[in-house]
C-alpha cells in the first residue's frame, strides 16, 4: 500500500521545485525588477507572484478541490499601472507551465494566484463522489480531470517565497508549501534554492529541498537529484553548548531578547542570522540548534504560511517546536496565529530548559 499522502507529497515536491526555478530564473536574468511595498510596508516581487502563480496552478490540476491560503494576492496586479508588471508575470509563470500543458491567460493568472485567498481554519478533508460532482455547474466541473472518482478538499498553505528580503540580497529565501487537514499539519515542502545542500560544504553544490510527512520523517536532497537522505537534529545535550538562528531582520524577531536568553543558557556562540524558513531546515538538519522567534511587538501576528512547513520538518526531525508560551502553534484559527506569540524550536531533549530561559526573559521585559 502507498504511504499515506505520497501523491500529494509527490506533486508539492514537483510544484515546489518548479516555482523554485522561477525565483532563480528572475534574479538570474532579470534582477529582480520592479517590487511593490504592500500595505504593511513588506516588499513583493514578480517572482513571489510568479512563483504562487506556479504553485497554485499545479495543484489546482492534482487537487482541484482543496482550497489554499496563500500569502499574495493580485490586488496590487489589477489596473493599468500594474501592467509592466503583470505581463511580466505572466510570462515568467508560463515559461514554466507550458511545458506541462499550460498557457495561463491573463486572467486565468489573476485568478490562479488569488485561489490562495481561503481564510484557512479547522476544516477537514470532504470528499465529492463523481456523482455529485457531475451535478455542478460546467464552469465549476471544467476544474476537474474526467471521470475522477474522488475528489477531496483540504487546506494548503504557501508562501512562494519566504525570506523576500534575503530573496532581496540575493541571500537565503524559501518557497514554503504545506498541507493542513484538520488543524495538523500533515505534510511539508521546502525548496531553498541559495542553501548548501551540504552544510559542511557551504561553498558547494547549492539548491537543497526538504520535505516531511507526518509520522514518517524528514527528508532532504539536492534539487538536482531525487535520493533522499534522512535528517535529523543535532544530538547537543545542554543549550549552553547550542548555536541558535534567528532572523535577520530585528523587526521580524528581537535581537536583543535573544542575546539575553542566549546569555541565561550560558551560549557563548554567535547566532547564526538566516533570512526564511531555511531556519527550520538548518535546526532540522542538526547545522544549528535552537530557533528563537521573539515578539517584537504585542500587534503582529504570526502567519500560518511563516511556519507550516518548517515546524513540521522539526517535529518529525526529532525537534520540538512551541511558541514562547509553550503551547504548539494552533494551526486551526485561520491564516494567523492569534493564539500564539513567537516560536522556540530545539530537539526535544534541550527543549524545556531553552524555553524555561525564553519564559524568564520575557517576563523581565514586561516588568521593566
Ligand atoms: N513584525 C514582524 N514580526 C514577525 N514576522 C514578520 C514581521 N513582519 C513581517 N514578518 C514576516 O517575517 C517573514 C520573514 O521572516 P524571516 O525570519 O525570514 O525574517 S528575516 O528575513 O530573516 O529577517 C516574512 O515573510 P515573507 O513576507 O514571506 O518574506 C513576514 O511574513
Ligand atoms: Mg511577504
Ligand atoms: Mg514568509
Ligand atoms: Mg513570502
Amino acid at each position: 500500500m502507498a504511504a499515506a499522502f505520497a501523491q500529494e507529497r509527490a506533486i508539492a515536491i514537483h510544484a515546489v521545485l518548479q516555482a523554485s526555478k522561477v525565483c532563480q530564473a528572475v534574479f538570474h536574468k532579470l534582477v529582480v525588477g520592479p517590487t511593490v511595498i504592500k500595505k504593511d510596508k513588506s516588499p513583493v516581487t514578480i517572482a513571489d507572484y510568479s512563483a504562487q502563480a506556479v504553485v497554485n496552478t499545479i495543484l489546482v490540476e492534482h487537487f482541484p478541490m482543496d482550497p489554499m491560503v496563500a500569502e499574495e494576492d493580485t490586488k496590487d496586479l489589477r489596473g493599468d499601472e500594474s501592467k509592466v508588471m503583470r505581463s511580466k508575470v505572466l510570462e515568467l509563470a508560463n515559461e514554466i507551465l507550458a511545458p506541462e500543458g499550460h498557457n495561463l491567460t491573463e486572467e486565468k493568472l489573476l485568478e490562479s494566484i488569488d485561489r490562495g485567498n481561503y481564510a484557512g481554519g479547522a476544516k477537514g478533508r470532504t470528499y465529492h463522489s463523481a456523482a455529485r460532482i457531475s451535478s455542478w455547474p460546467p464552469e465549476r466541473r471544467s476544474y476537474f480531470p474526467p471521470l475522477l472518482p474522488l475528489i477531496s478538499t483540504g487546506h494548503w498553505t504557501l508562501d512562494p517565497i519566504d525570506g523576500t528580503l534575503g530573496f532581496l540580497r540575493g541571500d537565503q529565501f524559501a518557497v514554503c508549501l504545506a498541507l493542513i487537514i484538520d488543524g495538523e499539519v500533515q505534510l511539508g515542502v521546502m525548496g531553498c534554492p541559495n542553501l548548501p545542500v551540504s552544510h559542511l560544504n557551504p561553498e558547494g553544490e547549492k539548491g537543497c529541498l526538504f520535505v516531511a510527512v507526518k509520522n514518517q520523517g524528514a527528508f532532504q536532497r539536492a534539487f538536482t537529484s531525487s535520493t533522499e537522505h534522512r535528517i535529523s537534529v543535532s544530538s547537543v545535550h545542554s543549550p549552553h553548548s547550542a548555536t541558535f538562528c534567528e532572523s535577520v531582520e530585528a523587526s521580524h524577531s528581537s535581537h536583543d531578547d535573544a542575546a539575553r536568553i542566549a546569555a541565561r543558557l550560558g551560549i557563548t556562540r554567535d547566532p547564526v542570522r538566516m533570512d526564511s524558513q531555511a531556519k527550520y531546515c538548518t535546526i532540522a538538519r542538526g547545522a544549528a540548534d535552537i530557533y528563537l522567534r521573539l515578539p517584537v511587538s504585542a500587534e503582529y501576528q504570526e502567519k500560518i504560511w511563516d511556519h507550516a512547513s518548517g515546524s513540521l520538518l522539526v517535529t518529525e526531525a526529532g525537534g520540538t517546536v512551541t511558541d514562547v508560551n509553550g503551547q504548539p502553534l494552533n494551526f486551526t484559527v485561520g491564516r494567523v496565529f492569534p493564539r500564539n506569540t513567537g516560536v522556540v524550536a530545539t530537539p526535544a531533549g534541550i527543549h524545556a530548559e531553552v524555553l524555561s530561559a525564553v519564559k524568564a526573559v520575557l517576563a523581565e521585559n514586561k516588568r521593566d
